[in-house]
This record gives structure tokens, C-alpha cells and sequence, in this order.
């Protein structure tokens, strides 16, 4: 497998509208990649078809290796996905959260008990890995979700929005987290709002109506656009957008 992801002309047609119209990009394996938007751009219906949940209207992408049309089930088998909207289950305990999605991804009950335990230690939960995870901050909920959508060490990671909400200090002690993933080989695909996060990426896209509009590193875009902030960027992109989900 060269690349963990390649997207050619994508499309998404919901009637008449293109919710995802032509998108091209590859991305690398370990790369941390950004996909940025207004509300609506595009990313969400975009990210699912990547996910192997929704099938495109025209295009090809492959994720992994396996193609979004006829290998959805393998795709699936091969990532992580995170949101803030569809994480853990507050009614378990830590332990069970870990214990269910290892099961549910196909990790052995050996393996399970190994790098739970491992896992608990890393995260320093020891204290709490009986507690029942709605009793969590959320920022450490959105740490413990991360670690749950490796733990079964998929190739890539989707993480939609997931620091949405949490305090700066937190975000940072959660890309130290992505970091330490991409540095272990996982590649890494991110929705985020925050123009700071977008920094921390190796490259990023900004979508706009469906359309990637901008591609490269955030230092080369800055210098594409002549500014020295990536919201300037955005900004300079995104304040023409015809669409916008508020
Ligand atoms: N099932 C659907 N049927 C019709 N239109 C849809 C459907 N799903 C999404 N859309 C439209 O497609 C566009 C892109 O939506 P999408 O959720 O992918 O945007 P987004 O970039 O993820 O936005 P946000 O940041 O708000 O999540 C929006 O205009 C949305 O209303």
C-alpha cells in the first residue's frame, strides 16, 4: 500500500445538489491531515464515504488500500473512527468501554487484557478504570475515545471534530496523543474548527461548497495567502461560501 488514502473526483449528489463535488488529494501514510470547512462544506458527508459508510455518486477513492465502492467492510476493518458525537458509553466503566470496542474490532481477549492494562497505566486512570466513564471530564473522555479507536491499531484514524468543546490545555495534550500515533505509523484524518489545531497538522485542505479550494502545508498556505495566521487563511477562503449549515 503506497498511499492510506487517494480520492479522485469524488462525488456526493444528493438530488441535484453536490454535497461533495470532484475532490482530489492523496494522503501519506503516518501523515497527520487536516480537512477543514465552513459548516456545510462537505466534510462530514465526505469523511463517510472515506469511513465505508456511504457510497459515493461519481469518483473513486481508496482508503487503506481497499476501494469505498466495493470494499466498504474491509475499510471498516482498518480504521478508527472518533467524534465528539459518537464516542463511549457513559453507562460503562472504563475497563468495559475498552473491553467492548476491542471486541467489537476483533482483538483477541489476551490481547484485550494486555493493552487495557497497558492503556489504563499509559492514561494514569488506575484510580478510575472501574468508574463509569459519564462520571469523566470531558476532556479525558475524548483522550480515553482516542485511545479506544486505536486500540485495535487500524491504519488510519477519522477523528471528526474531536476536541470540539475542551479547554486549549487539553486539545494540546490531545494532539501529543495524535503525535504519538502518527509516530507509530498510524495516519491520521482530522476535522477540526480550530485554526490552531489546523497548525499541527502536516497538511490540510480547506473545502468550500463541496469544493477542495486550498491543499499543501500550513506554512506554505500561509505564505500562499500572505498572512501569518492560518484563521486569515480560512478566512480569505471560506468568506465566500454560498453554503452554511447554521
Ligand atoms: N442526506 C442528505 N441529504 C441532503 N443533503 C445533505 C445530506 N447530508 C448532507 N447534506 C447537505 O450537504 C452539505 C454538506 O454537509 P456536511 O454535513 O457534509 O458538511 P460539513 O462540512 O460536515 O459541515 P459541519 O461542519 O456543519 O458538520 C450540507 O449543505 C448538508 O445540508
Amino acid at each position: 500500500m503506497d498511499k492510506a488514502i487517494i480520492c479522485k473526483d469524488l462525488t456526493k449528489q444528493f438530488g441535484d445538489f453536490k454535497a461533495v463535488d470532484r475532490i482530489t488529494f492523496d494522503v501519506e501514510q503516518g501523515e497527520i491531515f487536516g480537512f477543514l470547512g465552513a459548516n456545510g462544506a462537505g466534510k462530514t458527508t465526505a469523511m463517510r464515504i472515506l469511513c465505508g459508510l456511504s457510497f459515493p455518486t461519481s469518483g473513486s477513492a481508496t482508503v487503506a488500500g481497499f476501494d469505498v465502492y466495493k470494499q466498504q467492510e474491509q475499510i471498516k476493518r482498518n480504521i478508527g473512527y472518533m467524534s465528539q458525537k459518537f464516542s463511549l458509553y457513559d453507562n460503562l466503566t472504563i475497563l468495559e468501554n475498552i473491553e467492548f470496542y476491542g471486541g467489537v474490532y476483533g482483538v483477541s481477549r489476551s490481547e484485550i487484557k494486555k493493552r487495557s492494562a497497558e492503556l489504563i497505566t499509559t492514561l494514569s486512570l488506575e484510580k478510575e478504570a472501574k468508574k463509569l466513564v459519564g462520571a469523566l471530564p470531558l476532556g479525558w473522555k475524548q483522550k480515553l475515545a482516542f485511545s479506544v479507536a486505536i486500540f485495535h491499531r487500524p491504519k488510519i484514524v477519522f477523528l471528526d471534530e474531536p476536541t470540539g468543546g475542551v479547554d486549549p490545555i487539553t486539545r494540546r495534550q490531545f494532539w501529543d496523543m495524535i503525535y504519538q500515533a502518527a509516530a507509530d505509523g498510524i495516519t491520521v484524518f482530522v476535522t477540526t474548527h480550530y485554526m490552531d489545531e489546523a497548525e499541527y497538522c502536516n497538511r490540510i485542505t480547506v473545502m468550500v461548497d463541496g469544493r477542495v479550494e486550498a491543499l499543501d502545508t500550513p506554512a506554505n498556505l500561509k505564505k500562499q495567502f500572505n498572512t501569518h495566521s492560518m484563521d486569515d487563511v480560512f478566512y480569505q477562503l471560506a468568506r465566500n461560501a454560498k453554503r452554511s449549515g447554521d
